[in-house]
């Protein structure tokens, strides 16, 4: 690791990481009381102080109701954030806790808790403090499950969820430099186990990274393949924004009846057929995204059925509550009606 990667945030540098958003009415810290989070705190704070105005900054812990040691590590964070003059919320987790599937289940209610939170207090952006190690991971954890290129583009700088952006300014940070900003500033925080608790997946990854790194492959390599695949996701993106509008025929009367001329959709590369079919099926559908491998299935034998010249075969197939077929030339994609026993 070089010293650079070891050495503490300057002022200036934290005036350049949260600049672009000096124009928002308020944004809410979501604060966890690890180092990352303590860091993101400590650093929003003093750049806040360096402007004469700018946005009200909330921080707010969410409380999972799952470890005892919980309701201490969100006081600390209350503590710290009084210190900074910064007002703090605990949020907490009342709803029935599933047997299966924790971690999926607490993540999803802590960001709707955070959302909620922060429309109910005008707030635009949530601030989280994902580094570029846990960038690094998130491309780790998606290459060895196989992801598609915008899987392995890993996580955005932000992205929207019920109308508020979720926000990471310390993406190209390491948190090497988190830890030494905190050990600067003599701030103390919390040790969470379960980041060390090796019957997860991710802390398991972790602890390969600096078996990576001796091999070339540290969190900056890592990260910098994630941003330029970003990069490419993003062209091809409009590749199939472009090759939707040319293709796509929408029926008058039925808005969301979409379809494509079976033989100009053959002729598209594999990568915007697939695409195309993947937004269609998403949007059509109710049964959330569909996944890839399904898709590429799917596109399969549609790509079969075309070359064949079945233009007039009744092809019918249902996916993630979209309803696919082909007939006279063209590719339908709409709702499917709801499965036997899920009807009202
Ligand atoms: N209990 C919490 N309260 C408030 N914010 C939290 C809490 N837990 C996590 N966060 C925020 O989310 C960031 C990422 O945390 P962590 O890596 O533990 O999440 P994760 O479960 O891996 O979720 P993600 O899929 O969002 O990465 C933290 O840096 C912090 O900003």
């Amino acid at each position: 690791m070089s010293d650079f990667d070891r050495s503490p945030i300057s002022a200036s540098e934290a005036k350049s990481l949260f600049a672009e958003w000096r124009a928002a009415p308020a944004l809410v810290l979501a604060v966890s009381g690890g180092p990352d989070s303590m860091a993101l705190m400590w650093l929003a704070a003093r750049w806040r102080r360096s402007l004469t105005r700018g946005p009200r900054l909330i921080a707010m812990t969410v409380d999972h109701g799952l470890r005892p040691e919980a309701a201490r590590e969100a006081h600390d964070v209350k503590r710290l954030a009084g210190s900074l003059d910064l007002p703090h919320r605990t949020l907490r987790w009342t709803g029935a806790k599933p047997k299966t599937g924790l971690p999926a289940a607490a993540r999803e209610a802590r960001y709707r808790l955070l959302v909620q939170a922060a429309r109910a207090s005008g707030a635009t952006h949530i601030f989280t403090a994902h580094t570029r190690d846990d960038q690094a991971e998130t491309l780790l954890m998606r290459m060895l499950r196989g992801s598609g290129i915008a899987g392995l583009a890993a996580m955005a700088r932000e992205t929207e969820r019920d109308g508020v952006w979720l926000a990471r300014p310390l993406l190209d940070i390491p948190k090497s430099r988190l830890v030494a900003t905190l050990g600067k500033a003599k701030i103390a925080f919390a040790d969470d186990p379960t980041n060390r608790d090796m019957s997860f997946t991710r802390p398991r990854l972790r602890a390969l990274m600096p078996v990576l790194a001796e091999e070339g492959g540290d969190s900056r390599n890592l990260a910098r393949l994630a941003s330029r695949l970003a990069r490419a996701n993003a062209a091809i993106e409009v590749l199939a924004d472009g090759a939707e509008r040319y293709l796509a025929v929408r029926n008058r009367d039925d808005a969301w009846r979409f379809g494509f001329d079976a033989q100009a959709f053959a002729g598209l590369p594999e990568e915007i057929r697939l695409r195309l079919l993947k937004r269609a099926i998403d949007r059509a559908g109710h049964e959330g995204p569909a996944e890839l491998g399904k898709v590429e299935a799917l596109l399969a034998v549609l790509d079969n059925a075309i070359a064949n010249g079945q233009k007039q075969t009744r092809l019918k197939q249902t996916l993630a509550g979209a309803a696919i077929s082909l007939t006279g030339g063209r590719i339908h994609v709409d709702p499917a009606p709801p499965r036997r026993g899920n009807r009202a």
